[in-house]
């Protein structure tokens, strides 16, 4: 550590399960971290992996107060960690994407004066028109993507102008269906925020700006110029864009931190909050992705992401804002079913032992026989199908396997030949010199990543720290205040470099190449039998 700077920085990840923190020295190693886990230390709530799923099997919620009940506790059990917050210089955030909150009116002045001998949830307990927060699990908003696309001329166009086709968890879809099927909700909202800015506020003491990668993931921004779409505001529900707010650039210094947070916890009057982010973007910046890297992050959601220099027209998946480069951009695939998936057929095969789900998927050989599956307990994004599909290796489908190796060899080969389907259609090309990048708590396992450097033939490598988003937030926060006088690779020049977790098999390509397309075909076989 530099002995002349005694600074920190705080990262803080309200991701879809747990809310984390980890607070970074000035070259930024991990000090601390804690965390909250909203099932187990927050039952009141009754959520389910942190959301709760409707009746109607397609609105998935979170409660608004459980996040901010979340961060009262975070914020203790980090000083009982160690945190002295006098040191902080900066923080910033990121979040758990598309999901929105909805400030209800009068509550800025509440904001802006929250009593420091009090809990936050105590003082924002009738803050939110809407209790439960659409989050990105949600998918009952198809009526209102038909709407929005109809609007600006069709999938191609809105994809062309925001950088996505409407889908269903964007919050542009979101807001629409709050507006016509809750207007009173509506019409009492003052400020709409994604969740990455809510947290933000609850910092700064006021309504915080949306940040530009975040609001990449609304189906709102006009991605080439950053201002909000005149076309889909209109399309979206009328006076929108007041409670918006205008976007800002994902490093942006907004402010101090609130008086709250000085009196409350002794942060330093000067600590500055930097704009909060969604947790892809946030993980691309604690990847330090170069170019040609491809990032695989496995956590509740999976995801696929890369830097692109330009932006291009792409009808599965996203293209963002870069949360680093303002003229930047980043391609993502996000897939719905990731480590609930995975933890449903490991309870179901092995109850619930990953050890013996490592012994079991290290027992069959690559390419599983020929044996393949996809597995899709929520309606899927990429492709938009539910339920478990398995073929045998003369593509007939079969209603189960006859052993529990070739289904835990079939979840993870499925999903992994899944992703690099899309990635492909998005234009990756894997050559002898492509990275993967892993991260989330299935980086952790090495008998997964070892399928996943086998599917694409690459090498996997992993980072310091598994939660590649909380980190991310982290240098965010030192970035927003150096970035003046220093460029994001210099301030990370120093952080170890990734470790090599696993080598591509000799026969990979041999065997999963042709697995690719059978994939393709098992998925058409699906879609054309809905
Ligand atoms: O919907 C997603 C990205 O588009 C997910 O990765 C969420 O951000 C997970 F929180």
């Amino acid at each position: 550590m530099s002995k002349c700077d005694e600074s920190t920085y705080l990262g803080f990840d309200f991701s879809t399960q747990q809310l984390k923190a980890v607070e970074l020295n000035s070259d930024l190693q991990i000090l601390n971290n804690a965390a909250v886990q909203f099932d187990t230390d927050l039952p009141e709530f009754r959520t389910m992996s942190g959301v709760t799923i409707h009746k109607d099997g397609r609105t998935v919620t979170a409660p608004v107060l459980m996040w901010v009940k979340a961060l009262d506790l975070l914020l203790d059990r980090l000083k009982i960690a160690g945190v002295d917050f006098s040191r902080v210089a900066s923080l910033s955030g990121t979040a758990q994407q598309h999901g929105s909150v909805y400030w209800q009116k009068g509550v800025h002045q509440k904001l802006q004066s929250l009593q420091p001998n009090r809990f936050l949830h105590d003082q924002l307990r009738d803050a939110f028109s809407l209790a439960d927060s659409p989050i990105w699990q949600d998918s009952s908003t198809t009526e209102q993507c038909q709407q929005l696309e109809n609007a600006v001329g069709g999938p191609e166009k809105l994809a062309e102008i925001t950088g996505s086709r409407a889908y269903e968890r964007f919050t542009g879809s979101q807001i629409a269906k709050v507006y016509q099927t809750k207007k009173a909700v509506y019409n009492n909202t003052e400020r709409i925020s994604l969740i990455s800015s809510f947290a933000c506020s609850l910092f700064v003491g006021d309504y915080a700006p949306i940040d530009y990668a975040d609001a990449s993931g609304m189906n709102m921004m006009d991605l080439k110029t950053k201002e909000w779409s005149p076309q889909i505001l209109q399309a979206v529900a009328p006076d929108v864009e007041a409670k918006l707010g205008t976007p800002v650039p994902s490093y942006t210094n907004i402010g101090p931190v609130s008086k709250f947070y000085v009196e409350r916890f002794g942060f330093n009057p000067q600590c500055r909050v930097i704009a909060f982010t969604g947790d892809n973007p946030a993980s691309l910046i604690g990847m330090r992705l170069k170019t040609g890297d491809i990032a695989v992050s496995l956590g509740t959601s999976d995801t696929l992401f890369l830097s692109l220099r330009q932006p291009k027209l792409i009808l599965e998946g996203h293209i963002l804002s870069s949360p680093i480069d303002k003229d930047g951009y980043m391609a993502l695939l996000c897939f719905k079913n990731g480590s609930l998936t995975r933890e449903r057929i490991r309870d179901s095969c092995v109850e619930g032992s990953w050890k013996l789900f490592n012994e079991l998927l290290n027992s069959t050989p690559r390419g599983n026989f020929g044996n393949m599956g996809v597995y899709y307990d929520i309606q899927e994004i990429i492709p938009s199908v539910k339920g478990d599909y398995r073929v045998n290796k003369a593509n007939v489908q079969l209603s189960k396997f006859n052993s529990k190796e070739i289904e835990v060899r079939a979840l993870i080969e499925g999903q992994f030949l899944g992703k690099r389907a899309y990635a492909e259609d998005l234009g990756v090309s894997l050559g002898e010199n492509t990275r993967i990048f892993a991260t989330g708590g299935a980086s952790n396992n090495s008998a997964i990543l070892q399928v996943l450097a086998d599917v694409f033939n690459s090498p996997v490598y992993t980072l310091e720290a598994s939660n590649s988003a909380m980190l991310g937030s982290a240098y965010q926060a030192k970035y927003g205040l150096v970035r003046s006088d220093t460029s994001f690779a210099e301030m990370t020049q120093n952080l170890p470099p990734p470790v090599l977790a696993c080598e591509p098999s000799r026969d990979a390509n041999e065997i999963y190449a042709p697995m690719v397309e059978r994939y393709r075909a098992l998925i058409k076989n699906i879609t054309n039998q809905k």
